[in-house]
């Protein structure tokens, strides 16, 4: 079987949202968290993500991982390549969008990028280079107080030519709603000119597609999930892979997905979820309070408690009080003026002393034997499974949109629910336990 698609995602729940999208469109999809090392399998699939944690890290991090992930990806057979970044473009003003986007295009030995992180399916587009967050621009939007990446200026153009040297350019939707052809002669225009990364409006699944079909000589592609997606079924459609139906009837990728990989030996219960929430993203905190009326609940509160080793002891004595087969909710979940004072009681490292916190109570609670995890937040996400040693999933249905279940192989599986901090109903975290 030939992998098809090669992910590289810089966060987990943003690699659990592009495997939902690569799943939607008909492909098997295997998730790999972490740098994989040079010796590590691959198991059988269409397309492979390899989630990491490079979104806040230093530049020469990010490209450390990111070119050790690309190796393996090759090494593996990979020749079509996909970077996953938000689809809010969390960044700063250092990176890491423009340095790894630079490195991808040196190892593809591509010249010119599409920068495309609009994802129709989540209300994110993207129009004279300017994000939307359904109908607020990007800076009015509540990630304008992302704890990490607060993003305060909506024109991408702009955002990206912080991060790189390289020209940045747009092709505007009035290209893109011209057709393939047009996209493809404004690159070839653009590239000539000497642009480096073009910023690609798009603001329907349309347009995505209308974007894949112009470039699909390319072995890279940059974008949020819904650019994959397009891709995806394009692919499917030229490879005749999976059973996707050429009209993208998403019942069939699923199923497809699922029988290709052995059931897991032993059912995963239902009781006893653990809910661990780490994003202050006004999604979260909306989910956080909904799974506070029905489920006992414990805050990690810096203020109250600034030692993050007292901070972990009174949380494991919560967690070990709880009677069994009750799912329980445990946050760090707070608004920006809270964390605010959070900072100013445990300092600097506040956010993640609490990524730490929560990691280590998710593997007290893998000991006494938790089985499903719900993490709220993409960082906190990537703590908790490293804490608790995953290093690959099966993706399966999604609860919702971007947010499917995953599940690890072997006689005794966890369950996970990875959720991106923006993603969800208010109703998300209770539906999931
Ligand atoms: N009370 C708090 N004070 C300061 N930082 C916090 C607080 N609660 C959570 N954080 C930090 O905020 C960050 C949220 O990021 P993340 O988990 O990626 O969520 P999202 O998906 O919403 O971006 C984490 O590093 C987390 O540790
Ligand atoms: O593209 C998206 O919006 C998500 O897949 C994503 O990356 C969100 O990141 P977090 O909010 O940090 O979970």
């Amino acid at each position: 079987m030939m992998t098809e698609i090669g992910c590289i995602a810089d966060d987990y729940t943003g690699g659990t949202d592009v495997a939902a999208g690569l799943r939607r469109a008909g492909l098997r999809v295997a998730l790999v968290f972490g740098v994989p090392t040079s010796g590590q399998a691959l198991p059988p699939c269409d397309a492979v993500v390899v989630a990491m944690k490079f979104r806040t890290t230093s530049v020469e991090k990010a490209s450390e991982d990111v070119s050790a992930a690309y190796d393996w990806l090759t090494s593996q057979g990979v020749r079509r390549f996909y970077y996953k970044y938000c689809s809010t473009f969390d960044s700063t003003t250092e990176g890491n969008i423009g340095p790894i986007t630079d490195l991808l295009l040196q190892l593809t030995g591509m010249r010119t990028s599409v920068i495309s992180p609009s994802s129709p399916v989540h209300g994110r587009t993207v129009y004279q280079g300017h994000l939307f967050v359904g109908d607020r621009l990007l800076s009015e939007s509540p990630l304008r107080h992302h704890p990490l990446t607060p993003m305060t200026d909506p024109d991408l153009v702009r955002v990206l030519a912080r991060q790189t040297a390289g020209p940045v350019g747009l092709v505007s939707w009035a290209v893109v709603d011209a057709g393939p052809p047009t996209v493809r002669e404004a690159f070839d225009l653009l590239a000539r000119s000497g642009v480096r990364h073009v910023v690609t409006d798009a603001i329907s699944v349309d347009d995505l597609r209308t974007v894949v079909s112009a470039t699909q000589d390319c072995s890279l592609l940059t974008g949020g999930a819904g650019l994959a997606e397009a891709w995806a079924e394009l692919v499917r459609d030229q490879r005749d892979i999976g059973t996707g139906t050429p009209d993208g009837d998403a019942s069939a990728g699923p199923r497809a997905a699922r029988d290709d990989h052995s059931t897991p030996v032993e059912t995963v219960s239902a009781a006893a979820t653990l809910l661990l929430a780490g994003s202050c993203s006004a999604a979260t905190l909306a989910q956080v309070s909904e799974a506070k009326t029905a489920f006992p609940s414990h805050r990690l509160n810096p203020v109250r408690t600034p030692d993050p080793a007292q901070m972990l002891r009174e949380a494991r004595a919560w967690l070990q009080a709880q009677p069994s087969g009750r799912p329980r909710l445990i946050y760090a979940s707070a608004t920006a003026a809270e964390r605010e004072a959070a900072v100013a009681a445990m300092g600097p490292r506040t956010a993640e002393h609490l990524e730490h916190v929560l990691g280590a109570l998710a593997v007290d609670a893998a000991a006494m034997g938790t089985r499903r995890f719900v993490v709220a937040g993409g960082e906190t996400s990537g703590a908790v499974v490293s804490a608790l040693g995953i290093q690959h999933v099966l993706v399966e249905d999604e609860l919702e949109a971007g947010v499917p279940w995953c599940t690890t192989e072997g006689p005794r599986p966890l369950r996970l629910l990875l959720k991106s901090g923006n993603f969800g109903s208010r109703r998300l975290l209770v539906d999931a336990a």
